[in-house]
């Protein structure tokens, strides 16, 4: 495994900002860590790369203690932390030629990241003359310097145009090829276009934790639909063996919940044609991602 997190807790004072989570990646995996602001992602990512000491539990990153191996750790992670911290006045080169005196990684690397990230129109600038997404670049480009296994990514594409933020994904898929990729968003459309796996964390806990292929052959299906006449419940219950939950949202509006993976809606149809109604509308919606992230962060 090249990450693995048990019974992990961070406790900040009386707050509880991670509750005893546990996953593990395997080498290889691209996986979005996925969460409303305030859940835990970055508290977690910082233990994981040993800034910060955890409450309680245990970390392992290619199999090095994070607790008892923090050098070995951080030789095996490249960070990009929130705020990509980066010296504004410091030429590109300097600043990873400086990185690179700090890893003790020989300088010829320098020259390798700056084609891997695409800065080369750019390496001879000032990093305080960069855009934002050239300067995620730069700290890409320092995470990778010492060619580690595993990358930790934290809120990489915020703040970038979608320009920069389409560029910045497909790079992390790139390189994602040869390495294990953490990455933590809020952003639901980069976990879909980037991960092979999500865990959706929400108030320090671990809420869902799936592979985006099982998330799109989900046998659940939302149908909404609206009638011409109020429906009692049971009438549904009775019609649909499969129906698993009946939601009134509003007056003759229904959200029926099943649990098929065949299309319900010509049956919905038949229904409405058995018991004399009209259907006013109906509405496919499929329980994907987004509406997953909704259900189990409220
Ligand atoms: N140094 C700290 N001292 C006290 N509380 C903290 C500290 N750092 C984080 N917290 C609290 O811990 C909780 C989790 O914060 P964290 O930054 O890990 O969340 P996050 O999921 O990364 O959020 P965001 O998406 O907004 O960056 C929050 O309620 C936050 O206020």
């Amino acid at each position: 495994m090249s990450i693995e997190v048990i019974q992990l807790t961070k406790q900040y004072g009386q707050q509880i900002a991670v509750n005893n989570i546990s996953f593990t990646i395997p080498k290889g995996e691209i996986v979005g860590f996925l969460g409303p602001n305030g859940a835990g992602k970055s508290t977690t990512m910082k233990m994981l790369t040993s800034f910060l000491n955890p409450t309680s539990g245990s970390l392992k990153v290619n199999g090095y203690d994070v607790l008892k191996q923090p050098l070995a750790v951080k030789g095996s992670i490249g960070y990009l932390p929130e705020h990509n911290p980066l010296y504004p006045e410091m030429y590109v080169r300097e600043f990873l030629s400086f990185q690179a005196s700090i890893y003790n990684t020989p300088k010829s690397r320098i020259k390798d990241v700056i084609a891997l990230t695409g800065l080369l129109p750019e390496a001879s600038k000032k990093i305080g003359q960069l855009s934002k997404g050239y300067r995620q670049r730069v700290g890409l480009a320092a995470a990778l310097l010492h060619n580690p296994d595993v990358l930790i990514l934290d809120e990489p594409t915020t703040g970038l145009d979608p320009n920069q933020l389409l560029e910045i994904r497909h790079l992390i898929k790139e390189v994602g090829k040869e390495k294990t990729v953490l990455l933590s968003t809020h952003i639901m459309q980069e976990v879909s276009a980037i991960c092979d796996r999500v865990i959706i964390i929400n108030k320090g806990t671990i809420v869902a934790d799936k592979r985006l292929n099982e998330l799109q052959q989900n046998k659940e299906q939302l149908i909404e639909v609206a009638f011409d006449y109020k429906v009692e419940e049971q009438i549904f219950y009775k019609a649909f063996q499969t129906l698993t939950k009946v939601v009134c949202i509003h007056d003759t509006l229904y959200e029926l919940s099943f649990s098929s993976e065949k299309d319900m809606r010509p049956s919905v149809f038949d229904f409405a044609h058995d018991n004399d109604l009209k259907i006013i509308q109906l509405h496919h919606k499929n329980k994907d991602l987004e509406s997953l992230f909704r259900e189990l962060t409220v």
